[in-house]
Formats: structure tokens, sequence, C-alpha cells
């Protein structure tokens, strides 16, 4: 009951509730004085006619008895008449006037509204009408007046009592039917933005069985929709906030006129800016500097206009660093269009930003030496030629080569090899002028682009100093070490109009130029070009070469020097193409080292040598060694002491059946991989041989060194064993000292039985050469075995004439 009547004094007080009040009063009060007004009006009217009525009375009644009065001049019976007259309740004065003069008159003539009536008095005299007099009466309207007052006071007082009354009944209807229930609204809604789980809105009050819907039980039920959907659009919000705060991104929220009022904690995090720290800033006042004023414009112009910017910018943290970020600036609108917030969302991108411009420079920068690399060579290439075009003049590109810069890396190791680069660049760089490149091509190659020349006969000159520059001894890890270099030349717009092409040119020449014994440079001629493109034809022909059959292996006997007979066979690589015909081993097979081709050919190679060696001893034959040239690549890059492994398992040759021919520019490299590779084949019990022995660096250490079973004494020795003595005392003593170190010495190329005989009369073990036979097929081979059968020893034959080789036809 408290609680209610506490209510009801809020409803009383509350300001709806008192104009309800107000409004009842002021309606009712102007409805009760009009309706008095009118009543009074009519009231007034009606006292006015009854005056009127009692003075017509008094015309009839008195005046008569008044005229004979004042006829007989009975002044006593005069003045009783006239108190009479103002014994009636209107009357306050009467008086009787003769001859236009007051003669009797009876009371208090009134000085305030008053009602007055003349009536002459008349007399029959004689036949004849007589206006004696006039008689007066005045009455007043106070009493009218007193009466109208009265019914007034009564009505206001039963009004006025009336109207509280509905008023007070008001109230009560008020705050029965709505007001405890808009209290309990409003107590609701209090509760609802404090209280998460409040339950939804019910009107407390008793309904009856037939009780309708009424607009309460619409607006309660309105209200708790109201409240599901803001209870949903507030879950709905949480998301959103949570998914903005915990965003990985950096989110800035700006009022419409940009400044800051809300940054999640990502944007804390990166920049070191609280929400304090920027609040009601610009974000703009935050890169001030950083972004250009053409930029900022676009920005705005795009998100005024109710765009979404999106960019890269860099921003200024609070504690100065430079960083990159993606940046989405959009404007928030509300439902009528109008901007009201715009919302920035930004995402560091400093670590992809610094990753894509060390791609960038990696791109276009070669990581060993920090030249340009082949990419921005041709870039520099082609914008030196418009520039070249427009001013008239000429770009000199330059192909550099380090000759023999693989001896470096495989003697000494490819750090050092690397290190040689990065010296060479240093000096390349010294050579020319800041707007020329030197550029990095890969390997040891490099490109000098030397822009807007004017005479052509400069690039002589500086080809020339570049050179000179090389020469200079390079000290390397407490090392000196000398490199040359090959260069070709080639200039626009003379030679070409096209970087590729220039480039190309650049190599042609420069190839030029080491053939022509290196160190030295080469300017391009159409001539060289023609080499180069027959060059690439060869090189594409031999990518198909084996898979095309074209590739067969041949066979050259290495005969016994003593005995004659043939104790081994080379296998020698024979290329024969429909289109180039036949060509030369020495051709083809350093185009296949360098384009890698020479791991497959050399597996298939070894795999042929064994078989083939193996089905001529399977056929009865009497054994022979076969021997198989391995190049240095077979070494660094294949497996060869696997495959060697598998050959022989495959093809069932015994191991010491098979001899490995390497040359000396393997062992140049002293990498102990190398000499693993040959000890393991060594305890297969595959044999090794040194090949070409003598044209290298002829190291007696490699002898002793590495564990071989033959040293094969160069064919240019050997050709010059009869006519030159120097190479005849060589000859000599490489067999000497080779049997010291306990090898077999074969001799290479012998064509003449005066070699022959002299590499005999030293003691050669085995002999290989025109003389007994070229190289030829398997199937020529193998009758070159049935020959010796059935001719038993050779001996005889070799030493007898030249024309009983063993030569195959
Ligand atoms: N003037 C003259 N030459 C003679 C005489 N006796 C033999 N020859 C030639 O001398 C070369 C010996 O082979 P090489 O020094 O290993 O030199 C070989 C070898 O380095 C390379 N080669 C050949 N086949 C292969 C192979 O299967 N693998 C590898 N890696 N290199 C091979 O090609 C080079 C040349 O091979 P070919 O042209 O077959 O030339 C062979 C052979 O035909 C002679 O009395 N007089």
């Amino acid at each position: 009951m408290t609680v209610e009547s506490g209510q009801v004094t809020k409803v009383a007080r509350s300001p709806l509730a008192r104009r309800l009040v107000v409004a009842i009063v002021l309606f009712s009060s102007i409805i009760t004085l009009v309706i008095t007004a009118i009543q009074i009006r009519v009231d007034y009217e009606q006292e006015l006619s009854d005056i009127d009525a009692e003075f017509e009375q008094i015309r009839h009644s008195s005046l008569h008895s008044v005229s004979q009065s004042v006829w007989v001049l009975d002044e006593l019976q005069v003045r009783n008449q006239l108190k009479g007259l103002t014994k009636l309740s209107s009357i306050e004065f009467a008086a009787v006037n003769v001859e236009g003069k007051q003669r009797w008159a009876v009371g208090q003539q009134p000085d305030r509204d008053q009602v007055s009536a003349r009536f002459p008095l008349t007399y029959q005299h004689r036949g004849e009408t007589l206006e004696i007099g006039e008689l007066v009466i005045i009455g007043t309207l106070d009493n009218v007046y007193h009466r109208l007052m009265d019914r007034v006071l009564f009505i206001l007082f039963g009004n006025g009592l009336k109207t509280s009354l509905v008023a007070l009944f008001s109230l009560f209807l008020f705050y029965h039917l709505l007001g405890r229930y808009i209290l309990d609204l409003k107590q609701f809604a209090d509760r609802f933005g404090e209280e998460q789980d409040l339950p939804l809105f019910s009107l407390n009050r008793k309904r009856s069985a037939r009780h309708q819907p009424d607009e309460l039980d619409s607006l309660a039920a309105s209200i708790n929709h109201m409240v599901k959907t803001l209870r949903n659009r507030e879950d709905d919000l949480r998301v959103f906030a949570t998914t903005v705060e915990q965003s990985p991104s950096s989110v800035l929220l700006t009022d419409a006129d940009g400044n800051i009022v809300y940054v999640n904690p990502t944007f804390t995090e990166i920049s070191g800016y609280t929400l304090d720290d920027v609040y009601g800033k610009k974000p703009a006042q935050l890169t001030a500097g950083l972004t250009a004023d053409e930029v900022s414009e676009q920005i705005w112009e795009t998100i005024r206009s109710g765009g979404v910017w999106a960019g890269e910018l860099k921003s200024r943290s609070k504690s100065g660093t430079i960083y990159w970020e993606s940046v989405k600036i959009g404007p928030v609108l509300d439902k009528n269009g109008e901007i009201i917030r715009y919302i920035l969302v930004n995402e560091d991108i400093t670590l992809r930003k610094s990753y894509e411009e060390q791609l960038l420079h990696q791109a276009n920068y070669d990581g060993l030496t920090n030249l340009p690399n082949r990419l921005l060579a041709f870039d520099r290439i082609a914008q030196a030629m418009v520039t070249a075009q427009r001013e008239k003049c000429h770009v000199v590109v330059m192909f550099l080569d380090l000759d023999r810069f693989k001896n470096v890396n495989d003697t000494l190791g490819h750090a050092l090899g690397d290190e040689l680069l990065v010296e060479a660049a240093k000096r390349l760089r010294s050579c020319i002028r800041v707007e020329d490149t030197v550029a990095r091509l890969g390997g040891d190659e490099f490109l000098i682009i030397l822009p807007g020349i004017q005479k052509t006969q400069n690039a002589e000159l500086i080809a020339r100093k570049v050179l000179q520059a090389m020469a200079a001894p390079f000290f390397l890890n407490g090392r000196e070490l000398y490199i040359t270099a090959s260069i070709g030349i080639t200039i626009y717009p003379e030679d070409s109009d096209s970087p590729e092409i220039l480039l190309r040119n650049a190599d042609v020449a420069m190839y030029q130029a080491k053939a022509q014994g290196s160190n030295s440079f080469c300017f391009f001629t159409q001539t060289m070009n023609n080499q180069a493109r027959a060059r690439l034809e060869i090189e594409s022909e031999l990518r198909h070469a084996q898979e095309n059959r074209e590739l067969e292996l041949h066979f050259q006997p290495i005969v016994d020097a003593r005995s004659g007979q043939i104790v081994a066979a080379e296998g020698l690589l024979r290329w024969n193409n429909p289109t180039l015909g036949r060509v030369s081993p020495d051709t083809f097979v350093p185009l296949a080292e360098d384009i890698g081709l020479i791991l497959p050919i050399g597996d298939w190679v070894l795999r042929t040598a064994c078989h083939t060696a193996m089905t001529w001893q399977q056929s009865g034959r009497t054994p022979v060694r076969v021997c198989v040239n391995a190049s240095v690549r077979q070494f660094r890059n294949g497996n060869i002491v696997q495959t060697i492994a598998s050959v022989l398992e495959e093809s069932g040759l015994p191991a010491h059946c098979l001899e490995v021919e390497i040359t000396e520019g393997l062992l140049l490299d002293d990498a102990p991989e190398i000499q693993e590779i040959l000890n393991k084949l060594h305890r297969m019990g595959v044999r090794i041989s040194i090949d070409d022995f003598g044209t290298g660096y002829s190291s007696l250490c490699y002898l002793k060194k590495f564990p071989f079973d033959v040293l094969k004494i160069d064919q240019s020795f050997v050709r010059d064993v009869i006519n030159d003595p120097d190479d005849a005392a060589l000859a000599a003593a490489i067999i000497h000292m080779a049997h010291q170190l306990k090898l077999e010495v074969v001799g290479e190329g012998v064509e003449t039985t005066a070699q022959l005989h002299y590499l005999q009369d030293n003691g050669l073990d085995m002999v290989q050469g025109y003389l007994f036979s070229k190289p030829v097929t398997a199937e020529g081979f193998k009758r070159l075995l049935d020959q010796k059968k059935s001719h038993g020893s050779l001996s005889g034959v070799v030493k007898k004439t030249d024309s009983h080789t063993l030569t195959e036809h």
C-alpha cells in the first residue's frame, strides 16, 4: 500500500497528471463560465422583464388611484400611495411631478444602476382627459444583482466542486488505468539499461476471463518486441565491438569532422598512441609530412563523396618509427545518407613492404656483388637506347667473362671464387663512370653498359682499361691470384636496336675473344653471329640426340705394347645427326658439359660400354677392359659411384674390367669429395686412369695422391717423339716416372711404327692409335677381337709394317 500511495503521489506530481488535471479544470471552468454567463444573462433578462411587469402592474393598479389623490390634492394619500409603491421590492424611489416639478417624493433616488418608469397622471373631467402630473418610479438593480451574484456563486461553487471531484477521479483513473503502468514501464526502461538479464515487460494487472487486449497490452507487446530487437542488436553490436577490439587490424573512428573518437587496441599496439593521446585529433596529424598533399586530397575527395579509399600509406608511431600500412578509409552513413563517422581500418604491412623491397632488390640485383642483374641490365640497355636515339649517340654493351674462372672455383673452392667475383665487380665499377652500368649476368659473366657514347672508339679504350684493371693480382684469403677476362663488344644502333640481340651479340663477340686466346676483347661482327647461330643449332639438336637414338658408342682398341694383344677398348662417343651430319665429340662434348647434358649422356655411355664389353665376354672372347671417359661434371653433380655400381651389377661386368678415364682438370679442385669418389671406385675394383697426361698441370702430386692404375700420355707428345727431342725426352721421363709409381702407361695417338718403337724402347706398356685401329663400332670391335684370335699375337705384325695394322674398314 505504501508503494501504491507513493506511486500515486508520484503520479499526482507527474507533469502528465498535472497537465491532465489542469486541462480538466480549465476545460470544466471554461465550460462552467460560459454556461454560467449564459445562464446569468438569461436570468438577468428575466429579472428585467419581471421589473417591467411590475411597473406595468403599477400602471394598471395604482395609476388611477394616485391620479385621484393628486386631483383632490390629498397629500397624505399621495404620500401613502408613493410609500406603498416603494415597498415593492424593486422600487426605491417614487415621486409625483406636477407641472414638471417634483411635488411629492418618497424614498432615495439611487445613484447606481437603476430602472425607471414615468407614467402620466390623467383625470377625466367633464368628459375631458386632463394631464395633471406625472408618476416617476425608480428602482435599483441591486437586488437583481444580488440574486444573480448568489446564483453565480452557487453555480461556480457547485461546478468547482464537481470539477475537483472529476479531476480527482480522473487522477485516480489515470493512475489506475495508465499511470501505474507508465511508472512500471519507466522502471522497466531504467532497469533495462542496467540489467542484462531483465525479464521481458509484463503488465501487472488482473485479467478477467473477458479481458480484451487493449492499447496497454499492445504497448507491452510492442515494448517487448522492441526489447528483443534491441537485445539482438545489442548482441550484434557486442559481436562487432569485440571483433573491432580484437581485430588484428588497427581501427580508428572519427566524427563527421574527421576528429578521432575511437581507436582499437591494435592501433595502440602498433602506433603506441592511446585514445587519450589522439582523441579529437585528425588522423593526418599523426602522419604529418608522410603523405603527399595530392594523395590526401584524393582521399578526402573519395570519402566525402561517399566512396571508400584504399591504398598504402606511411605512418609514424608515437616513438617516431615510420611504418607502412594498408589503409581503407570510408564514411559511415546514417539512414538518411548523412556522414556521421569515418572509419579507418589499417593493417601494418611494414614487414611485407620490406619483403617486397627485398624481393624487388633481389629481382633486380645480384645477391653476391650487389650489382644490377640481367633483368635490370636489360632495362638499363633499353633506357640507354631511348636516350641515345634522342641525343644521336651510341650505347656500348660489353659482355665480360673471366677466363678460366671455373678453375679457380674448382681449385680453391667456391667461397674464394665468390670473393674473387666481388673484387672483380669492384674493379669493374672503378673503370666506368657513374652513369654507366656494370651488371652481373650470373657466374663469372658481367655486362658493362656505356650509354651516351659519342665516339665508338672510346669503347676500345674502356675495354683496355678493364683488362688492365683485371690484370693486377687479387689478394684473397692470403693468396695471390691472377685472372684475366675476355670481352665482347657490341654497339647500338650499329649492331642492333634490340637489347636482347645486343646482349647476344656481345656474348658471341666474347666467345670470339676467348677463342683468340683470352685476356682480350673483340667487337661483334656478323660472321660471329653466324657461328653463334650454328652453335645454337648444335645445342638444340643435341638436346634431342639421346631420345632420337642419334648417339653411338665406338670403341678403339688399346693393345699391349709388347704382345700386341688387345687388352682394352676405349669407348668414344659418336653423334650422327640427320641435319648436322657427324659432329665431332670435341665440338659436342664440351657443349654437353656446358648445358648439363653430359650427365644423362655420361650414364648412357657407361651403361652401353659395360653391356657391350659383357656381351663380348659372354660370346667367349678373351675379356678386355672397357675404358670410359668421365666428365668433371659427372663427378661433381652426378652420382657416379652409385651409377657405376648399378651398371656393373646390371651388366654383370667384373669391376676390374671397367676403367674410368679422368682428366687433370678434375683434380685441380682439392675437394676431398673427389678423392673420396676415386677411393670408393678404387675399393670397388674399378680401374682409374689419368687421361691426356702432359697437357694440363701434370702435377706429380696427383699421381701419388690418387689411386690411379694407368697413365695415358697425351697424343701431342706421342706425335712428336720422333721429331722433337724434348717431347721424346718428356715421354720417356713420364713412362719412367709412372713406372716408379707403379702405374701402367698408355701411349695415345700412336700413328706410326717409329712412334711405337720409340715408346716400346722406353718401356711403354700399352698403345692406342690409328696405327692399330681407329675407333670402330661394337660390331667392328668384335671383329677386331676375332681377328686377334686368328692372328694370335699382333706384335710381329706391328713391328713389320704399318700396313698390317688392326684398322677396321
Ligand atoms: N689424330 C689421332 N687421333 C687419335 C688417334 N687415336 C685415337 N685418337 C683420338 O683421340 C681421342 C682420344 O680420346 P680422348 O683423348 O679421351 O678425347 C676425347 C674425349 O675427351 C672426348 N670424348 C669422346 N667420347 C667421350 C665420352 O664418352 N665421354 C666424355 N666425357 N668425353 C668423350 O672427346 C675427345 C675426342 O674424342 P675422339 O674425337 O673420339 O678422339 C679420340 C680418338 O679418336 C690417332 O692415332 N691419331
